[in-house]
């Protein structure tokens, strides 16, 4: 099948500096992939590469099969049917909502029935007249999504949109943008540096490091079996604990840990990364001690020592447990990757 979007072997440098190192990444049509990294490892500027705001240096980007970078071409923005979202909505503010959405329409094509059917994809027609100082945030960015549809792309990519925003809104928000661009059939790139995120908003994740993308698969496979170190601390709490490693089974200091396979590197010594929901608290297990306890709302955060080790443990909020002896245990198969030197 044809790809929404393929960005094959994609090289980018500002002044000498490689920001992108061979990014090999593709979406299938009328799905969500969410490009998650740290910061600076360079999604906005492989955003603005497929989006055609800036030239890509080495490598292709073919759009529904056509290549618009590489190879000397460069087809510009508007030409690609590709709707883009900025960080924080950047909507025009002596526009109406009416007037933002029809922007990036031609003239014929900027009716009210036009606008209204956009402005319906995100729930807000009954708004048209409003001046987006007159709209919340999360407002402002579903008018703004709404802008990047009205044309009708077959791929739009949104940076960073829920920056800016208040967790609670982040997330409602985070579901109604997934909506809309499913109503409007439109494969998606979203950036952002937040797991939570990408797993909730994305059919793929695509997880970049340093200028290239170190594993693109599905959300859960992305946190269950990260492919490095470096992808299980981009993509959630890892807590790494050394290990031995026999078979698909592993001893750890918090005692025996299945592993989801045999690790490539074989037998002996390994670094196990567990995530922080597989540590259980009670027998049987290992015998910890807790030296800290810290109230979080929902849970408690344990600080406990298990022989020389430390690590944070979450555990049910408790207000009268104070600090005492209790034992641990890893439940659920972890990945083991080689050990740290
Ligand atoms: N126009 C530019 N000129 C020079 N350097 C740039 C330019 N755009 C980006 N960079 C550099 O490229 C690197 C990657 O930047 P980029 O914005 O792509 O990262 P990012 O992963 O989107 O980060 P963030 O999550 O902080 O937005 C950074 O070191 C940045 O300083």
């Amino acid at each position: 099948m044809t790809k929404s979007v393929q960005v094959r072997d994609v090289s980018k440098a500002f002044a000498g500096h490689a920001v992108l190192r061979g990014v090999d990444f593709a979406v299938e049509p009328g799905k969500i992939a969410a490009l998650l990294g740290p910061s600076g490892c360079g999604k906005t500027t492989l955003l603005r590469a497929i989006a055609g705001f800036d030239r890509i240096d080495g490598g292709e980007i073919l759009i529904d099969g056509a290549r618009v970078s590489g190879s000397g071409s460069h087809l510009p923005p508007e030409k690609r049917r590709v709707g883009y979202v900025p960080q924080e909505g950047a909507l025009f503010p002596h526009l109406t909502v009416a007037g933002n959405v029809g922007y990036g329409l031609k003239r014929r094509e900027r009716t009210r029935e036009r606008i209204g059917a956009a402005l319906a994809l995100v729930g807000l027609e009954a708004l048209m007249e409003r001046y987006p100082h007159q709209l919340s945030g999360g407002q402002q960015q579903r008018v703004a999504l709404a802008r990047a549809l009205a044309p009708g792309p077959k791929l739009v990519v949104l940076d960073e949109p829920f920056n800016g925003l208040d967790l609670d809104l982040r997330r409602s928000l985070c579901a109604e943008v997934t909506a809309a661009l499913q109503r409007a059939g439109a494969s998606a790139v979203l950036v952002t540096h937040d797991p939570e995120e990408a797993f909730a908003s994305a059919d793929v994740v695509a997880v970049m490091q340093e200028g290239r993308i170190a594993q693109q698969d599905e959300p859960r496979a992305v946190y269950r079996r990260p492919a490095s170190a470096a992808v299980a601390r981009i993509t959630g709490g890892a807590i790494f604990l050394e290990a031995t490693v026999t078979g698909a089974a592993a001893e750890t200091p918090l005692g025996p840990a299945a592993l989801v396979a045999a690790p490539p590197q074989g037998d002996g010594r390994a670094s196990v990364c567990v995530r922080p929901e597989q540590i259980v608290l009670g027998a049987p297990g290992q015998a910890a001690t807790v030296v800290e306890r810290s109230f979080r709302g929902d849970h408690d955060l344990l600080t406990v020592t298990v022989g020389e080790r430390r690590l944070s443990v979450r555990a049910p909020a408790h207000p009268d447990s104070g600090l005492d002896a209790i034992r641990l245990r890893i439940e659920g198969p972890c990945v083991a990757f080689p050990p740290v030197a």
